[in-house]
């Protein structure tokens, strides 16, 4: 499934992507539950448009965000602090699944909510301090399906994309966050609302 979702901006370096640091689970969340979740929480989480330093600018996050997680783990990336707020049933429910499926465990979780084609998340790499080394994040994606790609840090010629599909799970592991960036880039023709998750680790 992830080799035929893997398609490449050129051709046959597609062979080379490390498929061990992804692993990609379409239908995670049925569609009915990812309708029912999107439009509980487009309305009633507490989200922020963050600012944040990029290359040392000051600009606004292009998306809301909001952190979710075990009291005691703040996370703080781009300059900005986030005391995060207390799971709910239905964010514990997931990431249960999510541990059951995987293996891995999670003390918190990142939302992004996408409104339209416009929003959008730059280049970067989830590869903060507090996050550790060779961290397992677990994405999933409600909603709109949205392109997600790849780029290699070393050499940014080498650049890879595969489709988040509404209910899918994305694992993120190994050195992923170390030697790719990943991004979501805006969309003219992927107009609708998505919301995505990001599960991951705190350690302190
Ligand atoms: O929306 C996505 O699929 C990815 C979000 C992301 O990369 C992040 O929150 O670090
Ligand atoms: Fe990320």
């Amino acid at each position: 499934m992830l080799m035929k979702q893997l398609s490449l901006f050129g051709s046959q370096e597609a062979l080379q992507f490390p498929e061990d640091l992804l692993g990609y689970y379409p239908g995670f969340v049925p569609a009915g539950e990812s309708n029912v979740l999107i439009h509980k929480w487009v309305s009633e989480v507490r989200w922020r448009q963050q600012s944040m330093q990029m290359y040392g600018r000051e600009v606004i996050a292009p998306r809301l965000m909001a952190w979710f997680g075990d009291a005691d783990k703040a996370y703080t990336f781009s300059g900005t602090r986030f005391e995060p707020y207390a799971w709910t049933p239905e964010l514990a429910d997931l990431r249960t699944r999510i541990e059951a499926k995987t293996g891995f465990t999670f003390n918190s979780v990142l939302l992004n909510y996408y409104r339209d084609g416009n929003d959008s998340v730059a280049w970067h790499g989830d590869n903060e301090h507090e996050l550790g080394r060779n961290p397992v994040i677990a994405s999933v994606s409600l909603g709109q399906e949205r392109r997600f790609e790849f780029r290699y840090r070393p050499d940014h010629s080498r650049k890879y994309g595969l489709t988040l599909e509404n209910g899918s799970l994305l694992i993120m592991k190994g050195d992923l966050q170390h030697t790719w960036e990943h991004r979501v880039p805006k969309s003219k023709t992927q107009t609708g609302a998505r919301i995505n998750l990001t599960f991951r680790t705190i350690r302190k």
